[in-house]
């Protein structure tokens, strides 16, 4: 089966109030939240997902940042909305890492996604959705909005800020911007900043979504006929999912076997071609093309030193306890970015080994668990 777009459903994105609630609570900002780059948001709301209970002097909050396609689905079982457990149901509940019998574990859906919080696919003022009007957002704005949902929440200091990937850009912007607020924090897979290589990867992905004929200059939603930029998000997800495993992984498991009876000299598929074309209709099904194009461009633009005197005199502002991990074979944020902020926070730092490359931080339950509780200590 190869990603042709058809048959599925039409990407609208988000998920509102109104629909199966499953778990989600929403969260609508206290007025406008004016943008890093300029202009601002009339509104939001951010989707988000809670476990445990907040004590009564709010000191056992802990608040997971998801990473690119991620969302506030962190733990517990299926739900509407939901074919599968939360993306770290191995480290959050009751006996677990983040054991929630102690621990009160906030996951919002992050702004510009498309899982509940507003993003493109979400109405603007004027009842019709964003598509390209929705603004630049960087992980400083993000941040920003999950400040006031805390603040909604009676959460005054995090005991701690976890996050992989784009939510660890975010965890790291939290310990940088408000590090009264921040007891410690978990940085796994993550960057100061995004590097040429990382932005190079995103380059061919933006480019195929947006040559996709169906992304209609990123107003593709609400078309009677359901057109959007499927296909795009696909071969972007295919070239992502690349850079999120390991080459010694990928040769292991498929090497050059054919998928099932297809013979690539015939036109048929290697397994490995396989595999991406099952990952890329897995994501175009459920995630918005153009919230992965606000996102992607959010990671792009994340440099905690800029207008900050440089990376090293920002990480030089984190005060909380902190905890850096790499993986070892993650090709796509090699193990000097961890190392870098490490070296400048003067945390704990340490490398996830593993074969499964980027993706480790979603995978290796028993390793990022221990740093958890390193963490918490
Ligand atoms: C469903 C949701 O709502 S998830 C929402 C939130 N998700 C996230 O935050 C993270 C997004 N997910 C991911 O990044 C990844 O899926 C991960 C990291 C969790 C997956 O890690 P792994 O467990 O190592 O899975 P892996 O990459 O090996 O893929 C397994 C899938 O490939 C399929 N597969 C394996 N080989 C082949 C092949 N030759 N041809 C076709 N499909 C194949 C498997 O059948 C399996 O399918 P399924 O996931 O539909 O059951
Ligand atoms: N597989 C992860 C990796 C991104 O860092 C995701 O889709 O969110």
């Amino acid at each position: 089966m190869t990603d042709s777009g058809a048959g599925l459903p039409p990407v609208t994105g988000a998920w509102r109030p109104g629909d199966p609630p499953g778990r989600r609570k929403w969260f609508t900002g206290p007025g406008a939240l004016a943008l890093e780059a300029g202009g601002s948001l009339p509104s939001y709301t951010l989707a988000y997902e809670t476990w445990g209970t907040l004590n009564s002097d709010g000191s056992n909050a802990v608040l997971v940042e998801h990473a690119l396609t991620g969302d506030s689905h962190a733990a517990g079982p299926a739900e509407p909305g939901h074919p599968s457990a939360g993306w770290w149901d191995g480290l959050i509940g009751p006996g677990k890492a983040f054991d929630t019998d102690e621990l009160f574990v906030v996951v919002p859906n992050v702004l510009g996604g498309c899982q509940g919080s507003t993003g493109p696919a979400s109405d603007a003022e004027d009842g019709r959705p964003y598509g390209s009007r929705f603004p630049a957002v960087t992980a400083r704005d993000q941040v920003r909005t999950e400040e006031a949902l805390a603040d909604a929440l009676g959460v005054y200091r995090w005991a701690a800020v976890a996050g992989g990937s784009m939510g660890g850009m975010r965890a790291l912007e939290w310990a940088v911007s408000a590090p009264d607020r921040v007891d410690s924090v978990l940085v796994l897979a993550s960057t100061a900043r995004a590097s040429a290589e990382q932005i190079a990867w995103a380059a061919p992905q933006l480019h195929a979504i947006r040559s996709d004929s169906g992304w209609h200059g990123g107003d593709y939603y609400g078309r009677p006929d359901g057109e959007g930029p499927h296909r795009g998000l696909g071969v972007a997800r295919r070239i992502a999912h690349v850079t999120y495993r390991s080459e010694p992984e990928l040769a292991q498991r498929f090497g050059r076997r054919h998928q099932d009876d297809e013979d690539p000299l015939r036109g048929g598929r290697f397994a490995v071609e396989s595999y991406l074309d099952h990952h890329a209709e897995k994501l175009a099904a459920r995630f918005d093309a153009g919230s992965y194009v606000v996102l992607t461009e959010s990671m792009n633009t994340h440099d905690i030193g800029r207008d900050r005197g440089g990376v090293a005199a920002a990480l030089a502002q984190v005060t909380a306890r902190t905890v850096v991990a790499g993986v070892d074979s993650d090709r796509l944020y090699p193990l000097y970015q961890s190392a870098e902020i490490a070296g400048a926070v003067g945390g704990e730092s340490a490398v996830v080994s593993s074969p499964y490359g980027h993706d480790s931080f979603l995978i290796e339950s028993g390793q990022i668990g221990a740093l958890v509780k390193s963490l918490l200590g």
